[in-house]
């Protein structure tokens, strides 16, 4: 079988590129999701194995020394991480397999698949994202602060990504990525 394909959806922590993968996965249930490793805590309502593996930091630290992480980072003070196992297997079977994480894990994808296609996700402005990653109320006051700050220096290397789309009117930024991933 043909090889698959690698989609990297990236961009600021509340800009919305949750909300997109889950309409996109709605639209095209042959799309695979990558579930990321983390050493955060689970929020209310998530699942282990369905929104993340919740790990500690040494079972996390361990998967990196056994090179069992495609990409990693540290973000807002734990880290995050993709499985390799899996996404390699899923790509072999000719899949298009989605990557949600944040932007150095996004850079650091080209170096193991340099035909991936990376996208990076914008707010249609900074005021706008404080208000969602707010109005989200998953987060304390320090968290939604640190993440601010980062998504300032995310937002200054969105240029170096393979198409960039704003997500203003959510109808309008799924049709774009879908004419990314299907017709470009
Ligand atoms: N186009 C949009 N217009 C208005 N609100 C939106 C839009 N897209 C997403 N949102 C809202 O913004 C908030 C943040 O969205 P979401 O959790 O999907 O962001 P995210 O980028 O996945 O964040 P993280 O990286 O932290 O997981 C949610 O409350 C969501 O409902
Ligand atoms: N580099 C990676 N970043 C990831 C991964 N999985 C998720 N993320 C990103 O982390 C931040 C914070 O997520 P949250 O669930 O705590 O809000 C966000 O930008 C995610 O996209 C990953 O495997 N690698």
């Amino acid at each position: 079988m043909a090889s698959g394909k690698l989609i990297v959806l990236t961009g600021p922590s509340g800009v919305g590129k949750g909300t997109l993968v889950r309409a996109l996965l709605n639209r095209h249930p042959q799309l695979y999701l990558s579930i990321s490793a983390t050493t955060r805590s689970p929020r209310q309502g998530e699942v282990e194995g369905n929104d993340y593996y919740f790990l500690s930091k040494s079972a996390f630290e361990s998967m990196i020394e056994q090179d069992q992480l495609l990409e990693w980072a540290e973000y807002a003070g734990n880290y995050y991480g993709t499985p390799r196992a899996k996404v390699e297997e899923k790509i072999n079977q000719g899949l298009l397999v989605l990557l949600e994480i944040e932007v150095i894990g996004a850079k650091a994808i080209k170096n193991s698949f340099p035909d991936a296609l990376r996208i990076f996700i914008l707010p249609p402005s900074i005021e706008e994202l404080e208000y969602r990653l707010r109005s989200r109320k998953t987060d304390s006051e320090a968290a939604i602060l640190r993440r601010l700050d980062r998504a300032k220096e995310e937002l200054a290397v969105s240029d170096e990504f393979d198409k960039c789309i704003i997500n203003d009117d959510l109808e309008i930024a799924l049709t774009q990525l879908e004419k990314a991933i299907f017709s470009d």
